[in-house]
């Protein structure tokens, strides 16, 4: 994979790739940390003439236009932290390819920088059809001379941008993903053991799949957040209206049944926090929920986050791991009656130590697991590495080849 010094960039325009998707209330960013983690491959690429347009998606707007999905938070922030080698300032395009994109990268200066509107407001940007992605990639084409490809979070979605742009400009990895990657490639090859993964959050559908393969590679795997009614179901028992995915039931049958075989253990709640529905994240006023066994769910209520004598399990099943691997939230953290599930297993993965004597070896991925552990008071550097992928990094721990790695090879 070529990187930035391979590129002649001064004066070109440089289309930078990045994973901007932040949590926002509203039109407030709650965590900048992707922002954050963007910022040194746009400076380098700034302060060393090019003209930078910069792109990403936010959220899972349906192919049009959606206000709440806007970057144009972030384009402010962008420029506050790229601070003086931008003047502070950061252009928005209010559109992807439109006349909004095309004037505001026309009018950049070598050195100046540009945000683009979020590229799902175009169907073209997630499509399957590869012929629709490929004319939308040749749009966004016309806006650049070269491509960097750093948006790490994103390097698993086949998607017009981060996959068939690539194909058509001389291109290069950022700094983002070369860190990444350097940093994952350690969980792939002999780690040290006991290995534990930790799996919540809500992007169930998507990340079930990992697990057929993180069952030969780690000792325990815990499970939390809105994977573990899937479970629970699985093994029998009624979930409520929490978090489910039935048709993958049968599959996560399959999963208990292969992890007895391997000797893998499996590790669910015992108890868990429940409400009539979920809370509104925004006025943050208490909601009196309740805790119930996992196998006592009452009809009609929500599993929102794990109970506490789960969270001592899982403590205890974190406290002799060597090496700890966790994505997607226990609970819906962003809430405070839903945190402490989350809070729980982040002082587990700091508290834990090898047998050998030693820290564990502790990497937490994904915007939001990321956000949590910022937003819940940890400090970011005392774990091992905090990723800006979720599903990048555990399609990448199962050895697949990631459409936005393979595109940026030569
Ligand atoms: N039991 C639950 N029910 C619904 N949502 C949940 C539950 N537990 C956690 N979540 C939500 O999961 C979201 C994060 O999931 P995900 O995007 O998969 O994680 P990450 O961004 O770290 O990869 C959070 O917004 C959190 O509120
Ligand atoms: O937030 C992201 O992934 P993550 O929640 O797995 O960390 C990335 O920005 C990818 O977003 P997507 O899962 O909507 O494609």
């Amino acid at each position: 994979m070529k990187t930035i010094d391979d590129l002649q960039v001064a004066g070109k325009r440089v289309f930078v790739r990045a994973d901007l998707n932040v949590p926002l209330d509203g039109t407030t960013i709650t965590d900048d940390g992707r922002i954050r983690a963007a910022v040194p491959t746009i400076r380098r690429l700034a302060e060393a003439g090019a003209r930078v347009v910069v792109a990403s998606h936010l959220g899972r707007p349906k192919g049009a236009p959606e206000q709440q999905f806007s970057l144009a938070p972030v384009a402010q922030r962008l420029g506050e932290l790229l601070g003086t080698s931008v003047g502070g300032e950061v252009a928005f395009a209010t559109d992807t390819v439109g006349d909004s994109a095309k004037a505001t990268v026309g009018s950049l200066a070598d050195g100046g920088v540009t945000l683009l509107e979020n590229l799902r407001f175009n169907a073209g940007e997630t499509s399957k059809d590869d012929a629709v992605r490929g004319a939308f990639a040749d749009e966004l084409a016309q806006l650049a001379d070269l491509y960097v490809g750093d948006g790490f979070g994103a390097v698993h979605r086949k998607h017009a941008s981060v996959y068939d742009l690539p194909a058509r400009l001389p291109h290069a990895a950022g700094g983002l993903i070369a860190t990444e990657v350097g940093v994952l490639r350690k969980l792939t090859e002999d780690v040290r053991r006991p290995y534990a993964v930790v799996l919540g959050g809500a992007k169930v559908s998507d990340k079930l799949g990992v697990i057929d393969h993180l069952m030969t590679k780690a000792d325990r795997i815990l499970i939390g957040g809105g994977m573990a009614y899937t479970f629970l179901k699985a093994q029998g028992h009624e979930v409520g209206s929490s978090l489910l995915q039935e048709d993958q039931v049968p599959a996560v049958r399959g999963y208990l049944k292969r992890a007895k075989e391997l000797g893998v253990e499996f590790v669910l709640p015992v108890d868990v926090v429940v409400a009539p529905s979920f809370p509104d994240l925004k006025a943050k006023a208490p909601t009196g929920p309740e805790t119930v066994a996992a196998d006592a769910i009452p009809a009609g209520l929500m599993g929102l986050d794990i109970g506490p004598r789960s969270c001592e399990l899982y403590a205890a099943k974190l406290a002799d791991a060597a090496t700890i691997f966790w994505n997607g939230p226990m609970g819906v953290f962003e809430h405070p009656d839903y945190a402490a599930g989350t809070r729980a297993v982040a002082q587990g993965l700091l508290d834990a130590e090898a047998p050998s004597g030693g820290a564990a070896f502790t990497v937490v991925g994904g915007g939001d697991s990321a956000a949590a552990v910022r937003l819940l008071g940890f400090d970011e550097n005392a774990f091992g590495h905090i990723s800006t992928g979720g599903g990048a990094s555990l399609e990448y721990l199962e050895g697949k080849t990631l459409p936005g790695l393979a595109a940026l090879e030569d």
